[in-house]
């Protein structure tokens, strides 16, 4: 399938900091990519980037196949929510979802209304009087309703509380299941939404260091458990990611695909075998100084 975003060789450097080095990938349409990272990856850079609000210093972005930047027909077939979205002063919720209605030709106003009543917010409250869970909250209405073909949420989640998240990923997931989108998530609350992510990118100083389908990353690692000697004995000569020893037991996660073999000698021994979270599997491959 043809990709809807494409980064080619991106890079972005401010003076003198390499936000981006080198970052390439296609992502396919009406699918939902976690675009993951530790804190200064590189993600909100990238993710500007691909909304046309900043230029590359090096390499190319297409969106829809066009470059972004500074393009109006490719801009209105994108709705980035971002952590920090600026109004203008004195608009009120009322003027915001107004706006959004006009700027998006895919609004669903019976979609905002429903989520305006889930997260309880206020229509006449002035944009600069929400708190700051609110503000969030009215980020994410905008970004599911408007239903632009490309959809990007740049940790949409600040101050929300777990419920209100819940509610967003309820939201999101049935909205998208009815009309599909490409939608491009990036959060650190990566277990929170593992079961949503179709794809990771995953960014580590300015570069991807993994790009791949969730369900394939989720089987890469496996958790060993059982008595500390036996644990040793399966595990030997495969790569350790992670130990807790637990008296005489131990737990030992291991990175590699586990055979039929392996499972048949794991039962064996007597040893659990259970699967390895993709957050720890994010955290393994963005180890080490940034
Ligand atoms: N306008 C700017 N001027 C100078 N440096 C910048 C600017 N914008 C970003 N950077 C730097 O670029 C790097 C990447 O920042 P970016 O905000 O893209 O990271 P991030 O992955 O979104 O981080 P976080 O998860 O903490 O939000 C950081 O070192 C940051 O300090």
């Amino acid at each position: 399938m043809r990709p809807v975003i494409e980064a080619r060789g991106v890079a972005k450097e401010f003076r003198g900091t390499h936000a981006l080095a080198d970052v390439s990938f296609a992502l396919e349409p009406d699918r939902i990519h976690g675009l993951l990272g530790r804190n200064g990856a590189g993600k909100t850079t990238l993710m500007r980037i691909l909304a046309g609000q900043d230029r590359p210093s090096g390499g190319s972005v297409a969106m829809f196949g066009a470059d972004p930047f500074e393009n109006a027909a490719v801009a209105q077939r994108i709705c980035f929510v971002r952590e920090s979205q600026v109004y203008p002063e004195n608009f009120r919720v009322g003027h915001v979802l107004a706006a959004a209605r006009l700027l998006y030709p895919t609004w669903a106003d019976d979609v905002a209304t429903r989520l305006v009543a889930a997260f309880d917010l206020p229509q006449d409250r002035p944009v600069k009087k929400l708190s700051r869970g609110m503000t969030s909250a009215l980020g994410i209405v905008v970004g599911i309703a408007a239903r632009a073909p490309i959809t990007m949420f740049d940790e949409p989640y600040l101050g929300l509380d777990p419920a209100a998240r819940q509610v967003f990923y309820d939201a999101l997931l049935a909205d998208f299941s009815a009309h599909p989108r490409t939608v491009v998530l990036s959060t650190h609350l990566i277990d929170e939404v593992a079961t949503l992510l179709e794809r990771v990118v995953v960014v580590h100083r300015g570069r991807v260091v993994l790009d791949a389908d969730a369900d394939d990353v989720r089987g890469t690692a496996a958790a060993v458990t059982g008595p500390s000697p036996r644990v040793e004995q399966f595990i030997a000569g495969r790569e350790v990611l992670h130990r807790e020893d637990l008296g005489a037991y131990a737990k030992v996660t291991v990175l590699g695909r586990l055979t039929a073999a392996d499972r048949v000698r794991a039962r064996d021994l007597d040893l659990e075998l259970a699967p390895v979270s993709l957050q720890q599997l994010v955290i393994h491959a963005t180890a080490g100084a940034r």
